[in-house]
């Protein structure tokens, strides 16, 4: 039997444990992004119909993981992303890229995981890839503080090469596994003050054990992809993105049929 490839088939389908179909809940809703239980109804109906614009065809959100050396930056992401877990500790040099594909609502969706080096003699190389991202992770880790501490001058650094109103942001304590539970809630009270205070939202998750991590990075993309179709249905106003569906498929026809004359009249 011969197999056909065709461009479309190069890329493989979404994994199956990447389809999410309902919204993802917050982990506290004293600091969310938002605590609504469902996706945004002009988002849904948006993906019913297919009107999303570019999200699902080209739209890649890039996301920077950014926080202390050895706060478990890059043990998070290889949790998600390759399920595993090494507990001997490598500095990342510079920096790392994963992506990772999703199916949100029906519709493709794709998220570059940008790893930063925390040690300081790698920062300057790891901040030059800061720019352009969508959503900022800032990694401390829920056993030092001091790492707490430091969250805002990532964030700092990390907004000077973005436009601040249009990012979203995360506060993720790592290594939940090792603190008792009297230990975290004390830690956990300073930060979600923090992220209330520089409005992100918090997350406490453990690479080690797994805890929250998918949870976690489902409502990454989760949120990255409401925003993206959100700013598409406003970029289009109201020209209807994905017209050409509707004249092609229903009774809007004679009218789209009309308009298009009238356009073509005016040559
Ligand atoms: N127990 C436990 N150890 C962890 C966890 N996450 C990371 N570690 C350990 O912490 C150390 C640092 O982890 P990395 O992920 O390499 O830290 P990083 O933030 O990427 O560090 P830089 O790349 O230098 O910025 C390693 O020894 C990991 O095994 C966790 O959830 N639980
Ligand atoms: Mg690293």
């Amino acid at each position: 039997m011969s197999v056909r490839i065709s461009a479309m088939s190069v890329l493989p389908p979404v994994r199956r444990d990447r389809v999410i179909a309902q919204l993802p809940q917050c982990f506290r809703k004293e600091a969310a992004i938002h605590t609504k239980n469902d996706f945004n109804n002009k988002v849904k109906t948006a993906c019913q119909e297919q009107r999303t614009g570019t999200v699902g065809r080209f739209k890649i959100s890039k996301v920077i993981v950014v926080g202390d050396l050895a706060v478990g930056k890059t043990c998070l992401i290889n949790r998600f992303c390759k399920d595993t877990f090494d507990k001997n500790y490598k500095a990342t040099i510079g920096v790392d890229f994963e992506m990772e594909r999703f199916e949100v609502l029906g519709v493709p969706f794709s998220l570059q995981l940008w790893d930063t080096a925390g040690q300081e003699r790698f920062k300057c190389i790891a901040s030059t890839y800061y720019r352009g991202a969508q959503v900022v992770i800032i990694v401390f880790d829920v056993n030092d503080i001091a790492s707490l501490g430091h969250a805002r001058q990532w964030l700092e650094d990390a907004l000077k090469e973005n436009d601040p109103t249009a990012v979203q942001l995360f506060l993720v304590g790592t290594k939940k596994d090792l603190s008792s539970p009297a230990q975290y809630s004390q830690i956990e009270q300073d930060a979600l003050k923090l992220a209330n205070e520089i409005q992100a939202e918090y997350w406490a998750v453990s690479s080690l054990t797994g805890e929250n991590v998918r949870e976690f990075f489902f409502r990454v993309a989760s949120l990255a992809f409401e925003t993206n179709v959100l700013a598409e249905l406003e970029k289009s106003g109201s020209r209807q993105i994905g017209d050409v569906v509707r004249i092609n498929s229903n009774s809007n026809n004679l009218y789209a049929a009309s308009k298009k004359k009238q356009s073509n009249c005016c040559h």
